[in-house]
């Protein structure tokens, strides 16, 4: 897939070819952060335990907003699969800008589940994968950079759906124009939902648990990314939240006709 051709970006099998190896990089991120206990420290807002000068959130919102800031002036943000937990924060690229021709609506950046993503991924995926339910007080940095990188794999994942949805649009636009007109959310959820596709992606996964999961010369040895586990955060979370991005975006599509 290439941003700067949209006819690569657009096409539905490519999208999916892209999320089929955004599985990869999501597994090892999580197998990263299952070395670790949950560290419920990193994650506190008010009577923190980590005080940071002037900051209101937590200490990975800190780790996050810094990062954040970097990346967007090495122009992270420009690309139209990135969407910056802190867009109020983000600051100009430092290189000169690459003038990515437009695939998505115009109003796309304003589709951003990240603080949903945050939630989901602190309250339900940290206490799966963890070792235990512990501090590390050791550890708070290394948590902090894993989690964002859990973090921003998991976002761009799931913001994919714009272009999902886009590319159903395109291909279907009597179809989603009439649904769109009558707010029919339903009839929405059903024209993109493919149960093949989403059963195929959940037995995918249970074999790339299984097999990334465990040292492979030690297959009896210890294992925290189950099929299991992996199974359930996509059916439940990854999946019907990139569902979420895909209607959010198609509901406001007739703004752009
Ligand atoms: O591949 C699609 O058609 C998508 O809409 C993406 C996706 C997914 O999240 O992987 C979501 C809904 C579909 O039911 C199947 C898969």
């Amino acid at each position: 897939m290439n941003f700067l051709k949209p006819e690569t970006v657009l096409d539905l099998k490519n999208i999916r070819d892209e999320l089929v190896r955004m599985e990869d990089t999501i597994i090892f991120n999580f197998i990263e952060r299952s070395h670790f206990p949950t560290c419920p420290a990193v994650y506190k807002k008010k009577g923190s335990d980590i005080s940071i000068p002037d900051f209101d959130g937590s200490f990975l919102d800190w780790a996050l907003m810094q990062s954040e800031i970097t990346h967007s002036k090495l122009r992270r943000f420009e690309s139209p699969d990135q969407t910056p937990f802190f867009p109020d924060k983000i600051e100009k690229p430092i290189l000169p800008s690459i003038n990515y021709p437009r695939v998505l609506a115009s109003y796309s950046s304003e589709v951003n589940y990240n603080p949903a993503i945050k939630e989901v991924y602190i309250d339900q995926i940290i206490p799966l994968i963890s070792t235990c339910n512990e501090e590390s007080w050791e550890n708070l940095g290394s948590v902090a950079t894993i989690d964002i990188d859990c973090l921003q794999s998991l976002s761009r994942r799931i913001h994919f759906g714009k272009f999902v949805a886009e590319a159903k649009f395109q291909a279907s636009r009597a179809l989603y124009a009439k649904l769109i007109e009558d707010r029919d959310i339903e009839g929405l959820y059903e024209n993109i939902t493919n149960s093949a596709v989403e059963e195929k992606i959940l037995e995918r996964l249970c074999v790339k648990a299984d097999v990334y999961g465990v040292d492979p010369t030690n297959r009896e040895g210890h294992r925290k990314i189950t099929p299991e586990y992996l199974v359930k955060i996509y059916k439940e979370l990854v999946i019907p939240l990139t569902k979420k991005v895909e209607i959010d975006y198609l509901l406001r599509r007739l703004e752009c006709e």
